[in-house]
């Protein structure tokens, strides 16, 4: 299988300061990836890069086999499904769910007729259902809980059948029933033989979906630990990465960490 993501060597410089600094990392399209770094680590500015928005200062990047710099970032980006607070903040908070989640795909075919609308609502709503929001389909936006909002975010990222999907911190701010609804919803999809290859950014260990088969841990802008996750997500690399003792437990396939 060819990969997904391919970053060789690359930095991204700002104010003379390497916030990514020389990360060489490989996504596999069979491989579901959790990305962990305390604040500043820089996280979010590598979901930019693999989402095309942000070019590096230098090395080489290769997403979904077309090389960044070399290829119309406009025909890779519908084939990359992003779900953060930065894309729902774009959301009018007025637009019902089914349009939120609808209008993802007009994005991708940039026209409107009346065959489209038919098989694009038919998909929206199975979408929904995929993510438990099929009761709330003519609900406003801005009238949902966090979580539900969440699930709506996640849900109009995987409308267009991405075959890379980034999700920064999807767990953000959700309450424990809200988090757990949403970590066995993701776990489901991961193994569920038809999701794409997944980078999800979070900043606990307890959010980590089972079936998440890598970890990618960051310090300032640098890679402590990448692989296999029960390789790259131990007490050891977590330690390293925070820069404080902690200790990783793990139990049927979901982790805790503490400082010890
Ligand atoms: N445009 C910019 N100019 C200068 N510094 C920047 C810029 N963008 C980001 N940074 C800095 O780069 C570092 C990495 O930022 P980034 O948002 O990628 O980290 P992160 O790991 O996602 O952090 P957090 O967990 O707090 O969200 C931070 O120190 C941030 O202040």
């Amino acid at each position: 299988m060819s990969s997904v993501l391919q970053l060789n060597d690359v930095s991204v410089v700002r104010n003379g300061r390497a916030i990514v600094d020389s990360v060489s990392w490989t996504v596999e399209g069979d491989q579901r990836w959790v990305v962990l770094g305390p604040n500043g680590a820089g996280k979010t500015t590598i979901l930019q890069v693999a989402s095309t928005l942000m070019h590096p200062s230098s090395g080489k990047v290769e997403i979904l086999d077309s090389e960044l710099g070399k290829v119309d970032v406009f025909e890779l980006r519908p084939r990359i499904g992003i779900a953060s607070t930065a894309m729902a903040r774009r959301v009018p908070f007025d637009e019902t769910v089914l349009n939120v989640v609808m209008t993802a795909a007009y994005s991708v075919t940039g026209r409107w007729n009346e065959d489209y609308e038919d098989i694009d609502e038919k998909r929206a709503r199975r979408v929904l259902a995929e993510w438990h929001l099929d009761g709330l389909a003519e609900r406003r936006f801005g009238t949902l809980s966090d979580g539900e909002q969440k699930r709506v975010q996640i849900a109009r990222s995987v409308m267009t059948d991405p075959e890379l999907l980034l999700l920064d911190e999807p767990a953000a701010s959700l309450d424990l029933g809200a988090r757990e609804e949403l970590v066995k919803l993701l776990g489901g999809y991961a193994q569920s033989g038809e999701s794409p290859a997944i980078v999800m950014v979070t900043h606990h260990v307890e959010e980590v979906p089972v079936g998440f088969t890598h970890a990618l841990l960051l310090n300032d802008g640098k890679v402590v630990a990448s692989g296999p996750i029960a390789e790259a997500l131990t007490s050891d690399t977590l330690t390293e990465a925070f820069g404080l003792p902690i200790e990783l437990s793990e139990s049927d396939g979901r982790y805790s960490a503490r400082a010890h």
